[in-house]
């Protein structure tokens, strides 16, 4: 990789919550635990892992859109967490997110047009008719008709309103679309769609894109490179196609063994996924996967297996059985 564009080390982040009755019993959420990564000039990176993993909360924490407790997040070299007022704004520009559900993102009463020109003002990057005009320009890049600037979010399906959210993340030019599990809301038949969309973007915009999902089979298809998240940690990282072929932590084996698969010969045969994932309240000690881990020995429940680099840019691994 050149200079990278966004390093993340380290990264954590816990919720302390109340349960009981009358809710006096604090409890920790380990959401993330220690998280690190980079991610090159339009490259696709993809974090994946069940629903619960933390990836949500690793991807809004390096956006800051919820404080980070420790680690440190780099923007072409510059600390994104010691930047306030301006400089943080210029960052947020260069780093924009796509939600799973683009209606939670769009205010149900700002007309479409207003909601694509008002980063644009904000930012001072256009205002008046030449920010309707690039909005109506985005919404062409998209897929949508000019007319769609004067009309409302409930006004639009699903997959109309992940276009629109995505004309959004383009209005302020960035260079990293954050795309947190951008097509697992729609129907199967609109997926695609979007996700040939945002390949096309990608492709035409030089658009670097940190791709959060639970879906391996859509991570391999959109990403160059992909990191699978364990209760806050990453457990495997690598190629995507690597990661894919030869995943080597148990976990990630699982999750490929889990994935749907084109050939039909082998569909219907797949093993399902073993276990579930245990509250990272209580995260359990060791490798936080042996409990569920066909292959663990004495030593996983013992101390949590250290980070083993792979030869020749293949990535690496966290596993004692390849420590
Ligand atoms: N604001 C919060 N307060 C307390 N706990 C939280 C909060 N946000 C997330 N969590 C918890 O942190 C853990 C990680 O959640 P997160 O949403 O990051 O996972 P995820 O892998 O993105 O899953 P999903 O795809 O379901 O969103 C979960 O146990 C979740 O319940």
């Amino acid at each position: 990789m050149s200079e990278p564009l966004l390093e993340v080390e380290g990264l954590r982040k816990h919720f302390v919550t109340t349960k009981g009755l009358l809710r006096r019993r604090r409890v920790t959420v380990r959401a993330v635990e220690d998280v690190s990564f980079a991610i090159g000039a339009g490259e696709a990176f993809g974090l994946v892992g069940e629903s619960g993993c933390g990836k949500s909360t690793a991807a809004r924490a390096l956006l800051r859109l919820i404080e980070p407790d420790a680690g440190g997040v780099r923007w072409r070299g510059e600390d994104v967490l010691a930047a306030r007022g301006a400089r943080l704004k210029a960052l947020r520009r260069r780093m924009q997110i796509i939600f799973q559900d683009p209606y939670s993102a769009l205010d149900p009463r700002q007309r479409i047009g207003a909601a694509l020109t008002e980063p644009m003002r904000v930012h001072a990057i256009a205002s008046g008719a030449e920010a309707r005009r690039r909005a109506a320009a985005l919404l062409d890049e998209v897929g949508l008709p000019p007319a769609v600037l004067d009309r409302y979010p409930h006004e639009f399906s699903g997959g109309q309103r992940q276009r629109i959210g995505i004309a959004r993340a383009l209005t302020l030019e960035p260079e990293l679309i954050v795309a947190d599990e951008p097509v697992s809301a729609l129907d199967v038949s609109v997926q695609a769609q979007v996700l040939l969309l945002l390949r096309e973007l990608r492709r035409r915009r030089g658009l670097a894109f940190l791709f959060v999902s639970h879906d391996l089979s859509v991570v391999r298809w959109f990403c160059d490179r992909v990191a699978v998240m364990y209760l806050g940690r990453i457990v495997e990282e690598g190629p995507a196609a690597r990661v894919l072929a030869q995943p080597l932590h148990p976990y990630a084996q699982m999750l490929r063994d889990a994935s749907p698969v084109p050939d039909p010969a082998r569909r219907g045969t797949l093993p399902r996924i073993r276990g579930e994932i245990p509250s990272a309240a209580a995260p359990p000690p060791g490798c936080p996967f042996h409990p569920r881990c066909p292959q663990a020995i004495a030593r996983c429940t013992g101390s949590l297996p250290r980070w083993t680099a792979l030869p020749a840019g293949q990535g690496g691994v966290a596993c004692h059985l390849h420590g």
